[in-house]
C-alpha cells in the first residue's frame, strides 16, 4: 500500500506555482489577486477559506476576503458578486459554499462571470469541461487529476466508480475520467443513494473515487485487493482530545480498507489540500486571461 501524500505534492506544486508568479513579476506582468466571498461563521467554511488565503500568500499571489454578516440578503450577495465581476484589480473570485439557505446558491452561481469563475462551477464552464475546451476545472476534480499524474496512476481502460453524483465533486469528476486523454481512458461508473446494490459494483472498481460526506461508509469488504482510492469526504466530529475541539473523518474506513489498496488517500492530508493548489492554478490561468473566449 502506498499512501497518496496530498499535502506533500500541494507543497510541490505550490513551489512550481509561485516559481511562475516570480516569473510574471519579473516580467513586469500583474500579481495575480484571488477573492473568497465568505458569507456567514460555518466553522468549517472559515478553516477551508482561511487555508486558501493562507496559500495565496505562501506563493506571492495577492488574495483578500470578502466578509459577509449571515443576514445578508440575497440581492446584496449578487451586487457583491457584479462588483468583483466588474472589478479590473480582481483576476478571480470564489463564493464559499455551502450559503445560507435563503440564499440560491444556483442564482449566485450564475451570476459569476465565467472568465473569473476559477472554482470552474459556472454552467458555461461546466459545458465547456464536457466538451473538453478549455476552461477551469472544478478544483477537487483537478486536484484528484494531478495527484493521478504525479503519482503515475494507470487509468487506461480501468474501472472507475464514482460514489457520490454532487455537481463540483461526483458528476465533474466521471465525466473527467471518462475523457479520451490522460488521465481518464476510464470505463466509469457513477453510483448514488438510488444504487441498488453498491458494494457489488464498487468491489469492481479499479480506481474509486468517494465524495458523499459520509464518515466512513466505505469498509473493507467493499473493495478488492489492489484498488486506487480517492478519498473526498470530510466530516467533522467533536473530539476534546484535540486542540482543534474536532476529529475529521473521511468517507473511508482507513484502517481496515487501507491494507486492501494499492494507493490511498488519508483524511486529512489527501484530497484536500490538493483542491486548495487547483484554485491557485486557476487562478493564475484567469489572470493569463487564457479562458477569454
Ligand atoms: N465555492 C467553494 N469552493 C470550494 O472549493 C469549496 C467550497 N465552496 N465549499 C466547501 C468545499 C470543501 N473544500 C475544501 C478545501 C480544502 C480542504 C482542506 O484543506 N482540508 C484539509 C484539512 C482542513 C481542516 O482542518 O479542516 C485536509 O484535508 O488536509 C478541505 C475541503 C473546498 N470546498
Amino acid at each position: 500500500m502506498q499512501l497518496i501524500d496530498g499535502k506533500k505534492t500541494a507543497a510541490e506544486i505550490k513551489d512550481e506555482v509561485a516559481a511562475e508568479i516570480a516569473l510574471l513579476k519579473d516580467k513586469g506582468g500583474k500579481v495575480p489577486h484571488l477573492v473568497a466571498v465568505l458569507v456567514g461563521s460555518n466553522g468549517a467554511s472559515i478553516t477551508y477559506v482561511n487555508a486558501k488565503i493562507e496559500a495565496c500568500k505562501k506563493v506571492g499571489m495577492h488574495s483578500s476576503i470578502v466578509r459577509l454578516n449571515d443576514t445578508v440578503s440575497e440581492k446584496e450577495l449578487l451586487e457583491e458578486v457584479a462588483k468583483l465581476n466588474n472589478d479590473k484589480d480582481v483576476d478571480g473570485f470564489i463564493v464559499q459554499l455551502p450559503l445560507p439557505k435563503h440564499i440560491s446558491e444556483k442564482k449566485v452561481t450564475e451570476a459569476i462571470s465565467p472568465q473569473k469563475d476559477v472554482d470552474g462551477f459556472h454552467p458555461s464552464n461546466i459545458g465547456k469541461m464536457m466538451l473538453n475546451l478549455p476552461t477551469f476545472l472544478p478544483a477537487t476534480p483537478y486536484g484528484i487529476l494531478q495527484l493521478i499524474e504525479r503519482y503515475n496512476i494507470e487509468t487506461n481502460g480501468k474501472h472507475c466508480v464514482v460514489v457520490g453524483r454532487s455537481a463540483i465533486v461526483g458528476s465533474p469528476v466521471a465525466n473527467l475520467m471518462s475523457r479520451n486523454s490522460y488521465p481518464g481512458n476510464c470505463t466509469v461508473t457513477l453510483t448514488h443513494s438510488r444504487t441498488v446494490n453498491l458494494p457489488e459494483i464498487t468491489r469492481t472498481a479499479d480506481i474509486l473515487i468517494v465524495a458523499l460526506g459520509k464518515p466512513e461508509f466505505i469498509t473493507a469488504d467493499m473493495v478488492k485487493e489492489g484498488v486506487v482510492i480517492f478519498d473526498v469526504g470530510i466530516t467533522r466530529k467533536a473530539d476534546s482530545t484535540k486542540k482543534s475541539g474536532y476529529k475529521l473523518f473521511g468517507d473511508v474506513k482507513f484502517d481496515e480498507v487501507a491494507p486492501k489498496a494499492s494507493f490511498i488517500t488519508p483524511v486529512p492530508g489527501g484530497v484536500g489540500p490538493m483542491t486548495i493548489v487547483s484554485l491557485l492554478k486557476n487562478t493564475i490561468l484567469a489572470a493569463k486571461g487564457k479562458m477569454e473566449s
